[in-house]
């Protein structure tokens, strides 16, 4: 890998200078996973990394620099004090960038620290290792992202006919590691579409244009290395912060941690997030307080923060932040940046400190392009078409008037005069719509600066091909074992539905079922034969059918935007996630047909006899459990409450009706649906349980061994949940897709 040119000599030289001054002020030289990578060199400060790292610890390594020049005064101080000239060396010649704290430092890093002051550098790495060093240092590799002529449709439906409304034209732009992109425009301009476009969720037909990651396509290997935060928060409402915060650490960081360390950077990003007021607050949601707004966004940046990704993907992150706190997240955002990572992120009306922390930006009108460069560069760029605000105003303030068409305290240029008068008279006659500022903008934008960006563009990323293939074909390794992601996931399901799990209600409700069937039923004579008793029994399977079916139903559409957002980002094996969910609430699911049996037994009188209890419960907990199968199918295969209930209902009706107690003779033509209703089996088997040495046969019915009623309830638990299992793995991750 790699070039070997006499500089590459020198810088290896170099690197092993620094070294060996890093080494002789205390810090760790070695790879980020502490074993030696032949040409990859990471530097990782473990001193700096632990958790106990403080405020007064950034003059530590203050000192452990300084400590290093004047051991190595022959030593290139720009390059020691911000890793720049190291990285200059791996990433020239080896084609690597070089891993710093646990973030590499890009080319472009390097070659713009050339132009700062070895002050300006140590501050900028003073403000990145306050930010970012705490995070665990695995070597991360560098994301070129580009996107070439973006164009996005969809289909609408509107009561008569289907429309094509295009919702990105032809967007182009670019962010590299190191870099801050901002996506910015007015509410519907297309900022999320774009991000969505870029983060890779459309299904390929959908999107027009090209977007590439180091020169490659989008593979879903990438995944890991992309972190996406979603404009809507997607969080547990009943965890607390600390808890997702250390759930997310626990199934996303590597094996090579161990769960301690995960468990300390998931404090350090509380610490970094200023969340420890509130770590042990509830998230919350839309009917339970929790946290604010603000801290809720900031746990989902930590979310994705937490696993050190390359290219890092925010949809309005700022958005109900108060300016400090907004201001806060997105210094942190530029400090991530530096440390070598590419970071895009739309947002609204930043302030005007805000603004000055973008590298790039994007803006956006209607779908269109109307400024793509450099941020510093954007004000210039407008003034040169014609477009200055009129007083001092913010920028991202200037800009969002400009494309929204609010020109009163802009500058317009007599060109852009004329031609509005004109439509605004076209306007009056024809009641024409016409769009005339973006489109002036829109056009500025394609002569002045679009072909030549779109050239750049093509220039090919500075990376070794083989580089580049690590980084979309990384090996796929899994955090924890399968075992290990099962019992995290049973755990936080449990704490998640901790409310849920005891509630009072649901015991309230089985008791006083219970109890009314047994004054209804009180102490009826087994002897009789009396019809009424096998009504009781089968009451008891139909309302053991009943419930777990609307209940299961829930589960999977409730949470599937969870499911989505972390199936996205190869958090856990699927199989992990669906045998934990369906299986984590079965104790209690247990627990309660028990209390409901003694209850029933003793009032109305069944056979007292511990072998027959037993075999009553574990009847109605194969019926349950056959009905939450159904109810899991159901719900994952639809993943839309109101058709799987009204299907439910229909279904769950046809299994009671054809259950064997309303109707003896089924039809031929229709008698396959009673073998497939647990009502049917369940009942049957109870009846066997009660009357087995008694009589033959009741209600006409003869009474046979329950074997078969065993092997259909056991064959539904299997194949409803094979059924949604299945469902789940087609499910597609995204709405939009
Ligand atoms: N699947 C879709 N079907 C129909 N219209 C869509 C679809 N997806 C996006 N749009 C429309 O495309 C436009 C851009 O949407 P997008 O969410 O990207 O805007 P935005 O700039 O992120 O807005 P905001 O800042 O309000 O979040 C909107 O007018 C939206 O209604």
């Amino acid at each position: 890998m790699g070039t070997s040119s006499s500089s590459s000599g020198l810088v290896k030289a170099k690197s092993e200078t620094l070294a060996e001054a890093l080494k002789s002020s205390s810090l760790d030289f070695s790879n980020g996973d502490g074993s030696s990578h032949g040409s990859k060199q990471h530097v990782r400060a473990r001193t700096l990394s632990s958790p106990s790292y403080s405020s007064n610890s950034k003059n530590r390594w203050n000192t452990h620099i300084r400590k290093a020049k004047s051991a190595h005064p022959a030593l290139d101080l720009a390059g020691l004090t911000g890793g720049a000239a190291l990285s200059r060396a791996s990433s020239a010649s080896l084609g690597l960038s070089f891993s710093f704290t646990g973030f590499t430092v890009p080319h472009e890093e390097i070659i713009a620290s050339e132009r700062c002051s070895n002050d300006d550098i140590l501050e900028d790495i003073e403000a990145a290792t306050s930010s970012v060093v705490k995070f665990q240092a695995e070597p991360t590799f560098p994301i070129y992202l580009k996107f070439i002529d973006i164009t996005y449709k969809v289909t609408t439906k509107g009561m008569t006919s289907s429309s094509e409304k295009s919702i990105l034209n032809g967007i182009s732009g670019s962010a590299y590691p190191g870099e801050l992109l901002a996506l910015m425009g007015p509410s519907g301009s297309g900022k999320t579409t774009l991000l969505n476009a870029l983060g890779g969720r459309f299904n390929q037909q959908n999107i027009g244009g090209s977007v590439s990651y180091n020169d490659k396509p989008y593979s879903k290997h990438l995944k890991t290395r992309i972190g996406f935060v979603t404009q809507d928060d997607v969080l547990f409402p009943h965890l607390t912060v600390k808890e997702t915060l250390t759930y997310t650490a626990l199934l996303r960081l590597p094996k090579t941690l161990t769960e301690q360390e995960k468990e300390q950077r998931a404090a350090s990003v509380i610490q970094e997030l200023g969340l420890e007021r509130c770590q042990d607050t509830m998230i919350g949601g839309s009917f339970v307080r929790g946290v604010s707004g603000g801290e809720r966004k900031r746990v989902c940046i930590g979310n994705e923060i937490m696993t050190n990704p390359s290219l890092l993907l925010l949809d309005e992150p700022t958005s109900s932040l108060d300016s400090t706190t907004a201001l806060k997240i997105v210094q942190m955002l530029h400090c991530i940046a530096k440390a070598g990572k590419t970071i895009v992120t739309t947002i609204h009306q930043p302030s005007s400190r805000l603004f000055h922390r973008f590298d790039k930006l994007v803006v956006l009108s209607r779908g269109s392009l109307l400024y793509f460069g450099k941020a510093s560069e954007a004000m210039s760029y407008f003034s040169s078409i014609g477009c200055s605000p009129l007083l001092a105003m913010n920028p991202a303030e200037f800009l969002l008037d400009l494309v929204n068409g609010n020109m009163n305290d802009i500058s317009v240029p007599s060109a852009l005069k004329e031609k509005m008068k004109i439509i605004r008279l076209e306007l009056y006659v024809r009641n024409v719509k016409c769009d005339v500022e973006t489109q002036y903008l829109e056009e500025a934008y394609k002569t002045q600066i679009a072909v030549m960006e779109k050239m750049k563009l093509m220039a090919p990323v500075p990376l070794d091909e083989e580089v580049k293939l690590m980084i979309t074909c990384p090996k796929r390794e899994w955090g924890l074992s399968w075992w290990e992601q099962y019992c995290l996931l049973s755990l936080r399901g449990i704490k998640e539905r901790r409310h849920d799990y005891f509630s009072w209600l649901r015991v309230t409700q089985v008791l006083s079922t219970a109890i009314i069937l047994g004054l209804l039923w009180w102490q009826s004579d087994i002897t009789s034969q009396r019809p009424t008793r096998s009504g009781l029994l089968f009451f008891i399977a139909v309302f053991w059918g009943f419930f777990p079916v609307f209940t299961a139903i829930f589960t999977f559409p409730q949470e599937r935007a969870m499911l989505s957002k972390e199936r996205e980002s190869n958090m856990y094996r699927l199989s992990a996630y669906f045998v934990a969910r369906t299986t984590s609430d079965l104790p209690l699911d247990l627990i309660l047909p028990v209390l409901f049996l003694v209850v029933v037994y003793f009032m109305a009188g069944l056979r007292l006899r511990a072998e027959s209890f037993f075999l009553s419960v574990l009847t109605v907990f194969l019926c349950i459990v056959a009905a939450q199968g159904l109810g899991l199918a159901i719900g994952a295969s639809l993943m839309d409450l109101k058709k799987a209930t009204t299907l439910a209902s229909v279904t769950v009706m046809t299994f009671m009706l054809a259950g064997g107690y309303f109707v003896k003779k089924v039809p031929f033509f229709i008698a396959w649906i009673r073998f497939m209703s647990f009502n049917y089996h369940t009942y049957k088997l109870l009846v066997k349980v009660q009357y087995e040495e008694i009589m033959e046969s009741v209600n006409g019915e003869e009474i046979e061994s329950g074997l078969k009623e065993v092997s259909a309830l056991v064959a539904m638990i299997i194949g409803y949940r094979l059924v949604a299992y299945f469902s789940l793995r087609r499910m597609k991750l995204h709405s939009s897709t």
